[in-house]
């Protein structure tokens, strides 16, 4: 029988279960959120069961990746309720450090992502974005030494960046993306969509409708200009500030090649009212 879940919340006392189970041979995955937790995380915490013996979740809002004018001290905190649905799920442990566990005074050292998959999108409207995540899951990834981490695909630049980090920083983590999980009516859950007022959520679901039918469009052939320009003008109508609505290489993320119909991916950041929403999709192949 499964022991319940422990909670810890500082290297030490992870380390020690870790290494318990590391002895034993036990394969450990790692899922990393930021609490508040949705039905779409359930979804991490399940495939990770699938492929590991011993699961750990972190839950850590990560002041690194919020600029001064963002939600950092807004951010939704559920912790009671997500320990609750975790152990209910069978996660092995959950690892909540405190900030000055995380960043103690005098830290000084940053992991600064480069290359393709950083380029644009987030990292112009969030330019201090990826630097944060990209330093926070280092730690998480060395202090937890998972064999898999699970990320979802509805952050999917960050799914790509933490994939290079991984790689370009040898660490024997594999970097696992889980499809994004929907309401009925398409809108990707987020534990930002709190946010929205009933009048906004009814709206929201022309996010990922505009992906769909631009999406559709290019898949038949359409211009991928027209397509996306099409997009953003519906986000638009529905009272969306548009941050970006682009299509690229989905593997790289590097900007579409001439004429490149395979292996395109749409994302998008909107804005209704104060709450950003993103949500990205694939373009079927023909
Ligand atoms: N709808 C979803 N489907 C699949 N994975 C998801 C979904 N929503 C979040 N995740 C994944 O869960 C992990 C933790 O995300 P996080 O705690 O930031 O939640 P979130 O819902 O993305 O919150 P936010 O509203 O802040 O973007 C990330 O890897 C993220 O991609
Ligand atoms: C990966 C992550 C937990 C890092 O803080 C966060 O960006 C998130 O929840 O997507
Ligand atoms: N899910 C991504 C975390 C963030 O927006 O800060």
């Amino acid at each position: 029988m499964r022991n319940e879940t422990r909670v810890v919340r500082t290297v030490r006392s992870l380390r020690r279960t870790l290494e318990a189970w590391t002895r034993e041979g036990e394969r450990i995955a790692l899922v990393p959120t930021m609490g508040a937790l949705h039905t779409g995380h359930m979804a991490l915490v399940r495939a990770a069961r699938r492929k590991a013996e011993r699961v750990v979740v972190s839950i850590f809002v990560n002041p690194a990746q919020f600029a001064p004018n963002e939600d950092f001290a807004t951010y939704p905190r559920t912790f009671r309720q997500d320990v609750r649905k975790l152990s209910v799920a069978g996660v092995d442990l959950v690892y909540a450090p405190a900030v000055e566990q995380m960043y103690p005074d005098g830290f000084a050292t940053r992991i600064v992502p480069d290359g393709a998959a950083v380029a644009g999108l987030e990292d112009t409207v969030r330019p201090h974005f990826f630097g944060g995540v990209a330093t926070v899951v280092g730690k998480l990834l060395l202090q937890v030494r998972p064999d898999l981490a699970l990320f979802g695909e509805k952050d999917y630049q960050q799914l790509k960046v933490v994939t290079r980090l991984a790689r370009d920083l040898d660490l024997d983590t594999r970097v696992v993306g889980v499809p994004t999980v929907r309401e009925k009516d398409g809108l990707a859950l987020s534990s930002r969509n709190v946010y929205l007022s009933e009048g906004e959520r009814g709206r929201a679901v022309a996010l990922p409708q505009a992906l769909r039918k631009a999406a559709e469009a290019i898949a038949s052939g359409q211009p991928v200009a027209r397509a996306l320009s099409q997009g953003r003008a519906a986000l638009a109508r529905a009272g969306f500030q548009v941050d970006y609505f682009e299509a690229r290489d989905a593997e790289t993320l590097a900007p579409l090649k001439r004429g490149q119909r395979q292996q395109v991916r749409l994302l998008a950041a909107a804005r209704l009212g104060s709450t950003r929403l993103i949500d990205n999709l694939a373009v079927p192949q023909g």
